[in-house]
């Protein structure tokens, strides 16, 4: 397993150890003991799956209170996914970071608490697979707006699929900072 470094403090891309033989392929996509090694997280408590068709974008969403770490992989497909770090007090808030991840590349990112994230999918369409460090809270869930200035996100030319949710996003100026979460080192 490699660990890359992001511009984001905290997140790191995850690169497996991949056995491929005649029959295919296995890799162990987390591993409790493997993870806390390399300070990542122990612990997940809900697992979840979308599918999407191309230029889908689902995001950006964040969660607070409560906030949701994410071990994110995609099982089918190819997606830009992007993490931008809403943490009060960080190093890094307000600054974003992106990687594209696939079933070819094998591809993770670790997106710990506080971060918003969402994906735009580059291929036909993306199985998206993600472990979370807290459970979903409706009352929670938040979310800033995909194409925000002032956070200047570089997408792939896309003309993205959005949610009603996501369409109507606010800016992050508009976002209470009190509804923001808050770095904890
Ligand atoms: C996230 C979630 C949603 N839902 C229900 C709520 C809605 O009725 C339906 C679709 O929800 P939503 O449109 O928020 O799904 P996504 O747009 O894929 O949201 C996710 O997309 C970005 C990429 C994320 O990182 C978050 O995990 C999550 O916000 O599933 C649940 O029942 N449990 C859940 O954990």
């Amino acid at each position: 397993m490699k660990i890359v470094e992001t511009r984001l403090a905290g997140c790191v891309i995850i690169e497996p150890a991949v056995f491929g033989d005649p029959r295919g392929f296995f890799f162990e996509s987390w591993n409790a003991e493997r993870f806390g090694q390399a300070g990542l997280p122990t612990h997940f408590v809900q697992s979840n799956v979308s599918h999407s068709t191309k230029n889908v974008l689902r995001g950006l969403h964040y969660q607070w209170p409560r906030p949701q770490g994410k071990l994110v992989s995609v099982l089918q497909g190819e997606v830009f996914d992007v993490a931008v770090d809403l943490r009060r007090g960080s190093s890094t808030f307000g600054r974003w970071d992106a990687a594209v991840l696939s079933a070819s590349n094998k591809r993770q990112i670790w997106i710990p608490e506080g971060f918003a994230h969402g994906f735009a999918v580059l291929s036909d369409d993306a199985v998206f697979s993600y472990l979370c460090t807290d459970v979903y809270v409706k009352e929670a869930d938040a979310g800033i707006r995909w194409n925000d200035p002032a956070i200047g996100i570089e997408w792939p030319a896309l003309s993205p699929l959005l949610s009603d949710k996501d369409e109507q996003a606010p800016l992050l100026s508009q976002v209470d900072p009190d509804r923001l979460p808050i770095f904890t080192a």
